[in-house]
């Protein structure tokens, strides 16, 4: 078995079997549930360790995982970067590991990078379809990057959207992305113009101090909040932190890594267990 060299599953070929990021709903809702549900879930998740790369603004992620009823071992390795110097190239990228789980044997190499893509927007769309408002009409991206594109492309699919705002600190960037999805969209020039009235709001960006202030935000609304992963970067503002109701997948990481909850200092509630999503 351990003689058998891994195979090596290419960004290409990781798009041509994962055509839309809604293929991964199922596993994600399922894989969701069983970590929710503690040690009956039978998942081994250990926070990720985040090892910075000081002299060039950068972070390396490692994401180990088992889950008992995949019979999955599997580590993502993930790389990003505030600070680019040619900017052209992508601020993330990732690496999966597929594991024998048998006898720890290496089975696959497989470019992480599109997966990180999708499966962040397919776990934000599972997050919407329960917790977004029942008429939600408008949805607005703060941001214009790879995030950007991935959770446009599943929203649109997933909801009925009569209006999608876009806004991005460098207009040309939310320029070039509404032009090259196949639906209308409306760029906006300020991120305010782009929240005021909207219903579902994603944010996906870089930002290390809040660009969502929860002033500009209806009641109600859902907010995806993607980017703030690092406990001194933040998108989300005080106001807004201390006026919802927050939902996370991880407490722990929640309280370990999110700028946004841990500067704010909101108080997590008790765990609230699904029986499924
Ligand atoms: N929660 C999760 O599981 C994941 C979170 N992320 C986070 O989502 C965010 C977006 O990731 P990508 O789209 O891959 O990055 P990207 O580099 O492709 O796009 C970043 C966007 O943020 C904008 N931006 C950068 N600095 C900004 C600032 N100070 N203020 C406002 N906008 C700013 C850029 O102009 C660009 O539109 C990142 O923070 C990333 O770390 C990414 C993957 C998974
Ligand atoms: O889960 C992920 O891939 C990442 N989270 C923050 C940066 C990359």
């Amino acid at each position: 078995m351990s003689s058998v060299p891994p195979v090596f599953i290419s960004s290409a070929e990781v798009e041509r079997l994962l055509p839309r990021a809604s293929l991964l709903l199922p596993g994600l809702e399922a894989a969701l549930c069983n970590f929710s549900a503690g040690a009956a879930g039978g998942v081994e998740q250990p926070l990720r360790a985040v090892v910075p790369v000081r002299p060039h603004g950068g972070f390396l992620g490692v994401m180990p995982a088992y889950s008992a009823a995949d019979d999955a071992l599997t580590t993502k390795l993930v790389t990003f970067y505030e600070h680019r110097g040619d900017s052209a190239a992508p601020s993330h990228r990732a690496t999966v590991l597929l594991f024998d789980p048998r006898c720890g044997s290496l089975r696959a190499v497989l470019d992480g990078t599109v997966i990180t893509a999708k499966r962040t927007a397919a776990v934000s769309a599972i997050a919407t379809k329960l917790l977004m408002p029942r008429s939600a009409e408008v949805l607005c991206i703060l941001g214009a990057g790879v995030q950007a594109r991935s959770h446009y492309e599943i929203f649109t699919e997933l909801f009925p959207f009569t209006e999608v705002r876009l806004w991005s600190r460098t207009e040309q960037n939310a320029l070039r992305l509404a032009s090259s999805v196949g639906g209308a969209v409306r760029v906006c020039g300020t991120a305010r113009e782009a929240v005021v009235g909207a219903d579902v709001i994603v944010t996906v960006t870089m930002a290390t101090t809040p660009i969502l202030f929860g002033e500009w935000v209806k009641p109600g609304a859902h907010v995806n909040a993607v980017g703030a992963s690092r406990p001194d970067w933040r998108e989300l503002d005080d106001v807004l932190m201390k006026s919802s109701v927050l939902v996370v997948d991880s407490r722990e990481a929640a309280l370990a890594e999110s700028g946004d909850v841990i500067l704010s200092g909101v108080s997590l509630g008790a765990p609230v267990l699904r029986s499924s999503v």
